[in-house]
């Protein structure tokens, strides 16, 4: 089977409990953390910052957290969360102006990097950098919000972005991000995914480690 990690989204976490959350989730058998970062410029939301990574990292949290940046710009905020403990960082091409600089900073503060495309964008800016990235993660909602539905035409898009990082030789991760459930995790996994952001989908529901196995089931399954 697949090296398949579950990453919810702390979006939908109760924000008033946040370490108590992030822990619960963690002992329920996630992988990592995903975090999500909006700036109410390039999406219309506005969350958390580095200052609530580091307070995750002096909570004790030893996870990788999975800072997705929806931010523009972008380069201003790569040194503080790599300073807050960030393990990854992902930003989307169309916010930054210099795509291959914002990759080559991300590594050089010591994270991993990674690019993330919208539901209409397609996967050109990856061409030339698929040695600088160590995740590709594919919008399946447009960004801003938790809780929408999966939109279907991502799979196809999946499949696109399987076949480049295979064919690349990296060791790219293939992230998915947006109506993420049990019910089309396999689908998603078999359209190539091996990464799976869901927030509502587990912190909507009384008992993560429930969820969270009857994803990793369905994992199994395919
Ligand atoms: O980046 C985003 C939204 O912009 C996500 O990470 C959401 O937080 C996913 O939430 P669900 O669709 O799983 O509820
Ligand atoms: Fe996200």
């Amino acid at each position: 089977m697949a090296d398949y990690q579950i990453a919810p989204s702390i979006l939908s976490a109760d924000f008033a409990r946040l370490g108590e959350e992030v822990d619960n989730v963690l002992a329920a058998g996630a992988d990592i953390v995903h975090f999500d970062v909006m700036d109410n410029h390039y999406v219309p939301n506005l969350t958390i910052g580095p200052m609530v990574c580091k307070a995750l990292r002096n909570h004790g949290v030893i996870a990788p957290i999975d800072v997705h940046l929806m931010v523009s710009p972008v380069d201003r905020l790569i040194g503080d969360f790599a300073e807050a403990g960030a393990t990854y960082i992902t930003f989307h091409p169309d916010a930054s102006t210099h795509v291959d600089r914002s990759l080559q900073m991300i590594r050089d503060a010591g994270c991993k990097s990674g690019l993330v495309f919208n539901p209409a964008m397609g996967l050109d800016a990856l061409k030339y950098v698929m040695d600088k990235v160590d995740m590709v993660l594919l919008m399946s909602v447009n960004p801003g919000f938790g809780g929408q539905s999966f939109i279907p035409a991502t799979l196809d898009k999946l499949r696109e972005a399987r076949a480049l990082i295979d064919a690349s030789g990296h060791d790219i991760r293939l992230e998915i991000d947006g109506g993420v459930t049990p019910d089309n995790i396999a689908e998603i996994a078999a359209a190539g995914a091996d990464t799976f952001v869901a927030g509502s989908a587990i912190f909507n529901q009384p008992d993560y480690a429930e969820v969270i196995g009857r994803m990793r089931a369905q994992l199994a399954s395919i």
